[in-house]
């Protein structure tokens, strides 16, 4: 049952999911900082030793062949790729309606200027290796990277215990136009893909989730490589109005919540009646999941629901929330959506599951989570892409303006921005 939270109570319901966030202790910081050390300085051979010493397997190459790689997608099953297929040209659509333009301001005098929007040159996307592994997560950084015009898309997930790839994972990366795969995990493939080794090249950027090690890693190398974010736990936040089928709310509450023990299934709704309703579905529903352990500690931990006066009632304390994932299981979703700023992404209607998004819809599922969406956004196009502007000044215009520039330059005491201009202003005079 979702625990009730009083609705003038939800601001100590904001900080305790804020909270949530991995608490990356110093002694992991330490064994990380350790292994990041190891890889810059010896490269191949300190991966090999951590291969090793944390997945139990000796590894010659880490690099998959073309042969390899089919031989892997040889075992998948042909729906599933027909399936991931349909995906990806979903995913693809939408995410080319991101592509950001270049553009160029003509002004007078010979003034022009602009900025250029360039895709970085290569990115790192790790896979994670355990139980939890999601070739829809490959399609969602790799499609964007490469709709972005990424040239180099390294994909890295460690190595099962046959020192093999996992076919489905092998197939997403293929379909996705992944480059390079490379078999290695943990801490030490975070340090190849940024200090580069003999045989892994180093990336501009590392995207990806990981266990607390790769956590650990992707925080320290930031600033030597960009990263996406440090994701958290899963979390969905579903309005519900009165017509809202509890089956659907509660289906869609449990399919977050069989993420992870910390994820937070939330719902809010504008009666008694159907918070009842959903939670007695919660309880039929639970029981009937394979990882029903998982949701029981999710709904026991972090499940909470509140009884709101209104729709826009629910939007404003979801808005305090900032959740990763945002349902409106009401009539008209559209008429709400303006009053929404806080949302990872929204799911708009009494059909829309949070796992069309997951899968197939297009949207990507890379979320800000802990309250980061009250600043961040969703990965897409423009994780992949940089800025860089560009000015051009005349003889004619540096004549006209230059006075302003030596002024503005005299009054921060920077003289030699001033002379800058100056000289050329003279020697335009002497002549
Ligand atoms: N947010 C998402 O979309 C999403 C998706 C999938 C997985 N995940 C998360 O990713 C994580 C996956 O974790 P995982 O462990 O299964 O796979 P992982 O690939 O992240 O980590 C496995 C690697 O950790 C290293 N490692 C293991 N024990 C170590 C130790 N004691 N010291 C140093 N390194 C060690 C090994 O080298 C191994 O290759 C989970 O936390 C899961 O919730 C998140
Ligand atoms: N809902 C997850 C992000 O919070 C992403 C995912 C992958 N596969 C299924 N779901
Ligand atoms: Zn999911």
């Amino acid at each position: 049952m979702l625990q009730p939270i009083n609705k003038n109570d939800y601001q100590s319901l904001s900080s305790y999911l804020k909270s949530r966030s991995q608490e990356i202790s110093s002694d992991i910081l330490v064994t990380v900082s350790n292994i990041l050390k190891d890889v810059r300085e010896q490269g191949d051979v300190a991966c090999k030793k951590y291969t090793k010493q944390f997945d139990g397997i000796e590894m010659d190459t880490w690099k998959v062949s073309e042969e390899e790689l089919d031989e892997a997608i040889s075992h998948c099953d042909p729906f599933f790729m027909e399936s991931m297929e349909k995906a990806k040209k979903n995913i693809e659509y939408f995410h080319q309606a991101q592509v950001a333009q270049s553009y160029i301001l003509q002004e007078e005098k010979g003034v022009y200027l602009g900025q250029r929007v360039i895709p970085l040159s290569s990115v790192g996307i790790y896979v994670p290796g355990g139980r939890a592994q999601y070739p829809s997560s490959v399609l969602m950084n790799a499609i964007p990277a490469a709709v972005a015009g990424v040239k180099r898309i390294v994909m890295v997930t460690p190595p099962n215990k046959e020192g093999k790839i996992n076919p489905n994972i092998a197939f997403a990366a293929k379909l996705a136009g992944v480059t390079d795969i490379y078999k290695i995990g943990g801490a030490q493939a975070i340090a190849a893909l940024a200090y580069g080794t003999e045989t892994i090249p180093s990336v501009d950027k590392i995207c990806g989730p990981g266990n607390i090690f790769v956590a650990a890693a992707k925080k320290l190398v930031y600033g030597k490589v960009d990263i996406d974010m440090i994701a958290g736990p899963s979390e969905i936040l579903v309005v519900a109005d009165d017509h809202a089928n509890p089956a659907y709310a509660a289906a869609d509450l449990l399919s977050q919540a069989e993420h992870d023990p910390m994820a937070s299934p939330i719902l809010l709704a504008t009666s008694q009646t159907k918070i009842d309703e959903i939670n007695a579905e919660l309880k039929v529903q639970s029981a009937q999941l394979p990882k029903k352990e998982i949701v029981e500690q999710s709904l026991k931990n972090y499940g909470k629901s509140i009884l709101c006066d209104s729709i826009s009632e629910c939007i404003e304390i979801a808005n305090e929330i900032a959740p990763e994932h945002l349902e409106l299981m009401v009539e008209d979703p559209m008429s709400y959506l303006a009053q929404v700023v806080n949302a990872g992404s929204v799911f708009m209607g009494y059909y829309t599951c949070e796992s069309i998004g997951d899968y197939f819809g297009g949207t990507n599922h890379v979320l800000p989570t802990n309250g980061t969406a009250r600043f961040s956004s969703a990965l897409g196009v423009d994780s992949f892409v940089k800025r860089s502007c560009f000015l051009h000044y005349s003889k004619e215009a540096l004549d006209a303006y230059g006075q302003y520039i030596i002024k503005m330059a005299q009054e921060e005491n920077l003289d030699g921005h001033a002379n800058a201009v100056k000289v050329r202003v003279q020697s335009w005079e002497k002549k």
